[in-house]
């Protein structure tokens, strides 16, 4: 099946769009007028760029507000079209994309509409072009896809089509009802396939589909179920990509083009239609690595939180630390120097690291080398779009490599703590890769993907979602700013499981740990809202304990002070509660910016 992209998907001028495309594997793009027109270069030099770049013209786009108008307009419509059939004929592109008009001069006739569609498509044909006749959500008459293919049946004209946009079609809310007429369509009066995801939002559909589509597997439209019934009416054209986003028009376009080859990967895998080595979905978190200049206050936390230092990286300034489940690696080495303190890598259990691997690497995940220097054990790691190292890991286990051999013990024994493994990490995302991001925990690690919540910071807003196996023993919690401008709130956190969080932070202060101050005012209002056991809420105002809870459980949780970019989440889950406190974050926020509330305790 052969893939495309509309130019309008990347940002950039035309050739760097181009580039892009070709160089992240697409065989085609749909040409968007506005690029050209605003391109330095004639018709047949980009017609002679993409084919240097191996990638067809599948599609001219889009030409407005055609059909269904006085005479006098229509003559002068089609004055417009010859003209556009001249520029297409020079690309050496086939397909013009017609949208259905949303112009007041339009009428409400559909033998109009189809009587002068069919004149155009004549027209065409004399230069061997044909129309895709496509309906905008928005329309002034026609805004739905059946409403477009009445049209199209009606005019019976063998160079007029129909285009089938999922946004248009899965945007109107269109169930499975609605969607299994696509299948009365035959297949080769599909003229062209455009796709592109959104997260559901309630707005107006031309505002959500001009700048919050995204690429399928991003969003929450059923673009898979959608592509299966255009499949079953036989459509074999290619599968594009045409996603209007206001975050991707900024980002740059090599990136971007390979997470949209990588959503229509795992769309094809979705229908059936691709053969990826299967998800090898992770089963805990094996460590988090930290990278520190700061020796001191990292090794001062971790000791607090009741880590023991229990082996020594064999060729490598790199020390683990280890309490229950929970490993983390401190790293003091170069990258040290360059990144501050941040967490560099997570280790992913992998019932298969080296499946786990080839998953990513046929998803386009940039794998990274499994031997960093002589005598390591060889692991299997890929980057995520943020640049954290993954590594798929086996620990303890007999068979797969084992990454704890490259570690020499240090004889100390871990005390037996309070914290029993890694609960999530909390990674922030830089703020052009969140979708991306989503699509690579979902289609990469295997993860389900909860929705993503707004959670206000003094100084914007930021959104987070988070990422899980079904039992609770991988999460991730992505988040990200509101744009390039706001990195104010960059900081990453790795979250331990304690089955006992008061002791748990008795102890971490009792060893000398600074605990992150919590304002009265929140606990005042806790005590509104829940009623709690004499003497609790005091305990959890001294402490800095926050509570939440959900349809299933309680959730207790209190933070660390931040090392660099980085801080500790003690957490306690009791009843099976599924969430990570998003509604205290804004407090935790606050209180974090408040330098007075990070003071020592
Ligand atoms: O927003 C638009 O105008 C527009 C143009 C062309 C398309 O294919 C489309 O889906 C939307
Ligand atoms: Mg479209």
């Amino acid at each position: 099946m052969r893939t495309s992209i509309a130019t309008v998907s990347l940002s950039g001028p035309l050739t760097e769009k181009l580039t892009a495309a070709a160089r992240a594997g697409f065989d085609g793009v749909e040409i968007f007028e506005n690029d050209l027109l605003a391109a330095p270069l004639p018709p047949e030099d980009i017609r002679a760029l993409c084919a240097d770049l191996g990638l067809s013209i599948d599609l001219y786009q889009p030409m407005r507000d055609i059909e269904a108008v006085p005479a006098d307009v229509f003559a002068r419509n089609l004055r417009r079209a010859e003209h556009k059939f001249r520029v297409m004929r020079r690309l050496g592109a086939d397909t013009l994309l017609v949208c259905s008009s949303v112009s007041p001069l339009a009428r409400d006739d559909d033998a109009l509409a189809a009587e002068q569609l069919a004149r155009l498509a004549d027209r065409a044909a004399e230069s061997g072009i044909r129309v895709a006749y496509e309906a905008l959500a928005w329309g002034r008459h026609v805004n739905t896809y059946d409403h477009a293919w009445r049209i199209v049946e009606a005019a019976d004209h063998p160079a007029l089509g129909t285009c089938l946009d999922s946004f248009h079609i899965l945007a109107r809310g269109s169930g499975p009802k609605d969607l299994a007429g696509i299948e009365d369509i035959p297949g080769d009066k599909i003229f062209f396939l455009q796709l592109a995801d959104a997260p559901k939002l309630a707005m107006d559909v031309l505002q959500w589909s001009r700048h919050y589509r995204c690429f399928p597997g991003q969003g929450d439209l059923d673009v898979a179920g959608l592509l299966r019934h255009v499949l079953r009416a036989g459509y074999r054209g290619p599968l594009s990509l045409e996603v209007f986003n206001d975050v991707f028009r900024q980002a740059e376009a090599g990136p971007a083009a390979v997470d949209a080859l990588r959503s229509l990967l795992t769309l094809r895998e979705a229908v059936g239609e691709a053969n990826l080595p299967a998800p090898v979905v992770p089963t805990g978190v094996a460590f988090a690595e930290l990278v520190t200049p700061d020796i001191a206050p990292a090794t001062e936390l971790l000791t607090a939180l009741g880590f023991t230092r229990t082996g020594r990286h064999r060729g490598k300034p790199v020390d683990l630390w280890e309490q229950g489940e929970a490993r983390i690696l401190l790293n003091t080495g170069p990258a040290a120097r360059r990144d501050g303190t941040v967490v560099a890598a997570v280790g992913l259990e992998s019932p298969d690291p080296a499946g786990a691997a080839r998953r990513a690497e046929a998803l386009l995940a940039p794998v990274l080398p499994r031997r960093r220097a002589t005598g390591d054990v060889l692991l299997d790691a890929v980057a995520a779009p943020d640049g954290t190292e993954l590594f798929f890991c086996a620990t303890d286990r007999p068979g797969p490599a084992d990454w704890k051999a490259d570690f020499a013990p240090t004889g100390a024994e871990p005390a037996a703590c309070a914290v029993r493994r890694i609960d999530h990490l909390a990674l922030t995302q830089p703020w052009h890769q969140f979708d991306e991001a989503s699509l690579f925990h979902r289609g990469v690690l295997g993860l389900d993907a909860q929705g993503s919540v707004d959670v206000a910071d003094p100084y914007g807003l930021l959104r987070s979602r988070a990422f899980s196996t079904a039992d609770g023993a991988v999460r991730f919690a992505l988040g990200v700013g509101p744009g390039p401008a706001d990195a104010h709130d960059r900081a990453q956190h790795i979250a331990l499981a304690t089955d006992d969080v008061v002791a748990a932070a008795r102890r971490f202060r009792a060893a000398g740990g600074r605990l992150l101050a919590v304002p009265g005012n929140y606990h005042d209002d806790l005590a509104a809202r829940h009623a709690f056991a004499p003497g609790e809420l005091e305990t959890y105002r001294d402490l800095g304990i926050l509570y939440d809870e959900d349809d299933h459980g309680t959730f207790l949780h209190c933070y660390t002070r931040t090392v660099g970019r980085v801080f500790f989440e003690l957490v306690q889950r009791d009843g099976g509660y599924r969430g990570y406190g998003a509604a205290n974050t804004p407090v935790r926020l606050a209180a974090q910016h408040d330098t007075v509330g990070v003071a020592a305790r």
